[in-house]
C-alpha cells in the first residue's frame, strides 16, 4: 500500500528524470522504484527542482497511479472469488547455491582448502485446503527458493526456501511438458553452430567458479571436470515422458502432509571436493544444480456427490436452496449461476432434513430488496439458521454435498455456453439429477437434451441420473402436471433402453415451494449411500500417488 502512495517527492522524481518536455510512455510511466520503494526508505530528493502542476507529464503519472490503484482495489474486493477451474502451472525447483574457492589463513603461503559447499535449492510441494474451491489463488508460477553460496572457513550454504501450493480438494494435476537446462542449452549451442570445443569451453564456465585471486591452471580445470564428470553433474540429461513417465495426480481426498512435486537443485562443491594427489590447492568450486522446469496443467473437479443438471432458468438454484439452505443466487434469467456451488444436506434418523423450511424461496433480488424495507423499519430477522444435528434429539443419518451448475446448454460438450467448465464439475459426481421447468409444454424435450449432452462429452455420464425433477409445478393443473410426467416416464424409459441402463424416478416438485422435496432428498440420499457402499468394497488403489523423497544430492535427474 505505501509503495503505492503517489507521495509527492516520487511524483517529482519521475517528472525530473523524464524532462519536463518528454512525454511518457504507458510502460515507463511509473519506474519500479516507484512501485516498490516504500516511505521509510525513500531517499531524500538529490536537489530542489519544480515541477509545474499544469504539464501532461502530471497528469500522465497521477492517472497512472489512480488505474492502478483501482485495478488493485478490484482484485482485492474480488478475494480471489473469480471462479477457475483449469491453469497451467511453471514449476521449478530451487537452484543449488554455489560452492566457493576459498583458503584458510596461515603465515606461510596458502593453507588447507576451506570452501563451503552451495545450499540445496527449496523443494515445491502441494497441499489441499478445505477453504478453497477454486484454482483463483494458485500462482501460474511455483519455484523453489536458490540456495545460499557457501563461504570461507567451511561455511556451507542454507537450504533455499521451500514453496508450497495449495489447492483445493478436487484438483488433478498433470505434468505436460518437461525442459532441462542442459537441452536448453544444447538446444541454444546447436543453433549457434558451435564446436565440441566452445560447448567445452562454455560448460566449464558454467560450472566452475574461480577463486577471486589465484589463476586456475588448466590441469586444475580438467581435474575439476572429471570431479563432477564423476559425480554425475557435468550434464544433466533430464528423462524424457517415455523414460519416466509424465508425474499425474488425482487430488480426490485432503492431504494432510505435503506431497513433493519438484525437488530443489543439489548445492555446488566447495573447493575441498576437488584436492587430488596432485592438486593440494584447487583453486576451483563449482555451481550448484538448476532442477528442470516442468508445466503442469491443474484442473478442478468439484467434488460434489449431487450434480443438479438443467436448462438455464429450470430452478436448479432454487432447488439447491430448498435442500440445502445455501444462499444461491436465484433470478429470472438465464445464467444466473456463473460457477458451480455446493451446498450439503444433512438428513437425520428421524427422516427429517436440516434445512427445511416454511417460506418460499424467493427470486435473491426481491429477498434483498426485503431485507433493506425491513431493515429501514427495523424489524429485519435473518433467516433461522439450519438446526444443527445435535440440536435435534435424533442423530444424523447421511450427510452428502449437492452442486448447483450453470445451466446446460445443447452443444456445451462442445464447450458452448458455459460448456466444459460445467460438465469437468458434475464428471465426479456419485449421482446426478435432471432439473425440468415444468411450465414447459414438454419437458421430455429438455430431458433428451440434457442426456445428449452429458453423454457427448462423457459417453456412461448419464448413467448416473438418478432422478428427473419435474420443477416449478406450483399452480398448474393436476393433469397438465400428470400428462407431462408420463411423457417424461416414457422418454426416461427409451433412453436407459438404448444405453442398457436403469431409467431415474420422476419427481414432482416446486423447488420455490419446497413441495415433494422429501422425496428428492431421500431418493438422493439413497442413490449416494449406495454409491458410497460400493466404492468402499472397490476400494483398491489409493487416490493419491506419493512422489518418493530422495536424497536431493545423490540422483538429480531422477525426480519422480
Ligand atoms: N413458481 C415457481 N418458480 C420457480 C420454482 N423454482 C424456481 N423458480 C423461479 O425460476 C427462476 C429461475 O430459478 P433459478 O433457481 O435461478 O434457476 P436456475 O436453473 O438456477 O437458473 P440458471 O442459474 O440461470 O441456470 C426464478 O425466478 C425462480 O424464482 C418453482 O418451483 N416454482
Ligand atoms: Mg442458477
Amino acid at each position: 500500500m505505501v509503495a503505492l502512495a503517489p507521495c509527492r517527492a516520487c511524483l517529482r522524481s519521475v517528472a525530473f528524470s523524464r524532462g519536463p518536455s518528454a512525454p511518457l510512455s504507458r510502460s515507463a510511466r511509473l519506474p519500479a522504484q516507484l512501485l516498490t520503494r516504500s516511505a521509510s526508505s525513500a531517499k531524500p530528493d538529490p536537489a530542489p527542482y519544480h515541477i509545474n502542476e499544469d504539464e501532461d507529464d502530471f497528469d500522465d503519472v497521477v492517472g497512472e497511479i489512480k488505474r492502478r490503484r483501482k485495478r488493485m482495489a478490484d482484485k482485492r474486493n474480488r478475494q480471489g472469488g473469480d471462479f477457475v477451474d483449469f491453469l497451467k502451472v511453471h514449476i521449478r525447483g530451487g537452484k543449488g547455491g554455489a560452492g566457493t574457492a576459498a583458503f584458510m589463513p596461515t603465515k606461510r603461503g596458502l593453507g588447507p582448502p576451506s570452501g563451503g559447499n552451495g545450499g540445496p535449492g527449496g523443494n515445491v510441494y502441494i497441499k489441499t485446503s478445505p477453504d478453497i474451491h477454486s484454482l483463483s489463488t494458485v500462482s501460474k508460477r511455483g519455484v523453489g527458493g536458490q540456495g545460499g553460496n557457501g563461504a570461507g572457513n567451511l561455511r556451507h550454504g542454507g537450504r533455499g526456501d521451500d514453496v508450497t501450493i495449495t489447492v483445493p480438494v478436487g484438483t488433478v494435476i498433470r505434468e505436460v511438458h518437461r525442459e532441462g537446462e542442459a537441452e536448453k542449452t544444447w538446444a541454444d549451442e546447436n543453433a549457434m553452430g558451435l564446436e565440441m570445443e566452445e560447448r567445452r569451453e562454455r560448460a566449464r564456465e558454467r560450472w566452475l567458479v574461480k577463486h577471486p585471486n589465484f589463476e586456475a591452471s588448466p590441469r586444475d580445470i580438467r581435474e575439476a571436470e572429471a570431479v563432477l564428470r564423476e559425480g554425475g553433474r557435468w550434464t544433466q540429461r533430464t528423462p524424457s515422458f517415455e523414460d519416466e513417465p509424465a508425474l499425474e495426480l488425482d487430488i480426490a481426498e485432503p492431504i494432510t502432509k505435503p506431497l513433493l512435486l519438484a525437488r530443489g537443485g543439489g548445492g555446488g562443491l566447495g573447493n575441498t571436493h576437488f584436492v587430488s594427489p596432485t592438486t593440494r590447492h584447487p583453486r576451483l568450486a563449482s555451481r550448484g544444480i538448476i532442477p528442470p522446469s516442468r508445466t503442469f496443467e491443474f484442473e478442478l473437479k468439484l467434488l460434489a456427490d449431487v450434480g443438479l443438471v438443467g436448462l438455464p432458468n429450470a430452478g436448479k438454484s432454487t432447488l439447491l436452496r430448498s435442500m440445502t439452505g445455501r444462499r444461491a443466487e436465484v433470478a429470472d434469467y438465464a445464467f444466473t449461476t456463473l460457477h458451480p456451488q455446493i451446498g450439503v444436506v444433512r438428513v437425520l434418523n428421524d427422516g427429517t432434513w436440516a434445512a427445511e423450511q416454511d417460506t418460499p424461496i424467493e427470486e435473491t433480488e426481491l429477498e434483498r430488496m426485503l431485507d433493506a424495507e425491513a431493515r429501514m423499519k427495523g424489524e429485519y430477522q435473518p433467516l433461522p439458521r439450519a438446526p444443527r444435528a445435535r440440536d435435534r434429539r435424533s442423530q444424523e443419518r447421511i450427510r452428502f454435498t449437492v452442486s448447483d451448475n450453470p445451466g446446460l446448454l445443447a452443444r456445451a460438450s462442445e464447450n458452448v455456453g458455459l460448456g466444459h467448465s460445467f460438465l469437468r464439475s458434475i464428471e465426479r459426481s456419485l449421482a446426478l439429477a435432471y432439473v425440468l421447468d415444468g411450465r414447459h409444454a414438454d419437458p421430455a424435450d429438455g430431458l433428451r437434451v440434457l442426456h445428449k449432452e452429458l453423454e457427448a462429452y462423457k459417453p456412461g455420464l448419464a448413467a448416473r441420473a438418478r432422478l428427473i425433477a419435474l420443477n416449478k409445478t406450483d399452480g398448474q393443473e393436476d393433469e397438465a402436471i400428470a400428462e407431462k410426467v408420463e411423457g417424461l416416464r416414457r422418454a426416461a424409459e427409451e433412453i436407459a433402453q438404448a444405453d442398457g441402463t436403469a431409467p431415474p424416478v420422476v419427481l414432482v416438485v416446486s423447488a420455490k415451494f419446497g413441495t415433494g422435496m422429501d422425496k428428492v432428498v431421500h431418493t438422493l440420499a439413497d442413490a449416494v449411500g449406495a454409491a458410497r457402499e460400493k466404492i468402499e468394497a472397490a476400494k483398491a488403489k489409493p487416490a493419491v500417488r506419493q512422489v518418493e523423497e530422495e536424497e536431493p544430492e545423490e540422483k538429480e535427474a531422477d525426480l519422480f
